[in-house]
């Protein structure tokens, strides 16, 4: 018999019953990219490809009790938060975020998921451009989110440069403007590192509306990436290049917006 430690990981997120995005779409992907993942349940959606039939948030004392169980046991190397649903549980994940002193900690600010179900309140986003993004070392917004947190259009290459300047300076360290949203042949993630130095992810953009999870797959593969020690940089590039790779190998699930091919990294097709 052979043992290893792995590093381990952690999603504070929503669980999505169709197994396509939320934190099902996390321990895929962290589990795909030989990290060890752990979860907070904030919320559970009745969800599948076609939508959101209905959003139950978990009580905030199960909510701790989830942190506390993790955090008396396992050794966590990094963190993402997905879908929070509304102040109160912002609000117990920042709690739970300062008592562990959990980092490096990827921000995926969801809001509305493909189907259009808003998964975050008006409140909920006051407090996490407010309050979690000074707590946040990568920050993930798509353009509809980048435009909420700037407060304005975002429809040149410009706007993208100052919007992600903007959600810098509201306290994210690291800043990447996901360009899943844009119309064209071509897809443009934009960084913005630190240290002030930027750069763009370029990909073909694949015409298929099976793209359930991209967000998530991205923030959670820079997750299993920085929990094996990578730096930062490295860690968002080796995320890209995941969720590139396996949106090349479709599968057919569900009839609406189906998921992602977790394993198809692997060149398993
Ligand atoms: N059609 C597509 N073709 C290629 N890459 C895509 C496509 N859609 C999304 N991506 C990539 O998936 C990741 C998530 O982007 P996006 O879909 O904008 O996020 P979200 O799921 O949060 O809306 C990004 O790296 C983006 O470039
Ligand atoms: C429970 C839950 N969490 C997050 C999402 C949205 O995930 P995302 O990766 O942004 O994927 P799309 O919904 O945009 O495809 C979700 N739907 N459910």
């Amino acid at each position: 018999m052979s043992s290893k430690e792995v590093p381990q990981t952690l999603t504070i997120a929503g669980s999505d019953s169709g197994g396509g995005a939320g934190m099902q779409a996390d321990i895929k992907t962290m589990q795909e990219n030989h990290v060890f993942a752990t979860n907070v349940v904030v919320g559970l959606t009745a969800q599948n490809t076609l939508g959101v039939q209905m959003v139950q948030p978990t009580d905030v004392e199960m909510i701790d009790a989830q942190f506390d169980s993790l955090f008396d046991d396992f050794d966590i190397k990094a963190a993402k938060t997905g879908a929070l649903f509304d102040q109160i549980r912002v609000s117990a994940v920042i709690k739970n975020v300062k008592k562990h002193n959990i980092h490096p900690l990827v921000v995926d600010p969801v809001m509305v998921a493909k189907g259009g179900a808003r998964l975050l309140d008006d409140q909920g986003i006051h407090a996490i451009i407010n309050d979690l993004l000074p707590l946040a070392d990568i920050v993930t917004p798509n353009l509809p989110e980048a435009q909420v947190m700037y407060n304005k259009p975002i429809e040149t290459k410009d706007d993208v440069i100052d919007a992600a300047s903007f959600i810098q300076q509201l306290g994210a360290k690291n800043v990447i403007i996901k360009g899943g949203h844009q119309s064209g042949d071509l897809i443009e993630d934009y960084v913005l590192l630190e240290n002030g130095d930027s750069f763009i992810m370029e990909s073909p953009k694949y015409d298929t509306v099976r793209k359930h999870g991209t967000g998530d797959t991205l923030s959670s593969a820079i997750v299993a990436s920085l929990a094996k020690g990578n730096s930062v940089e490295d860690a968002i590039i080796e995320g890209k290049t995941y969720i590139d790779k396996i949106l090349q190998s479709e599968i057919l699930v569900g009839h609406g917006h189906g998921p992602l091919s977790h394993w198809g990294a692997e060149n398993a097709f």
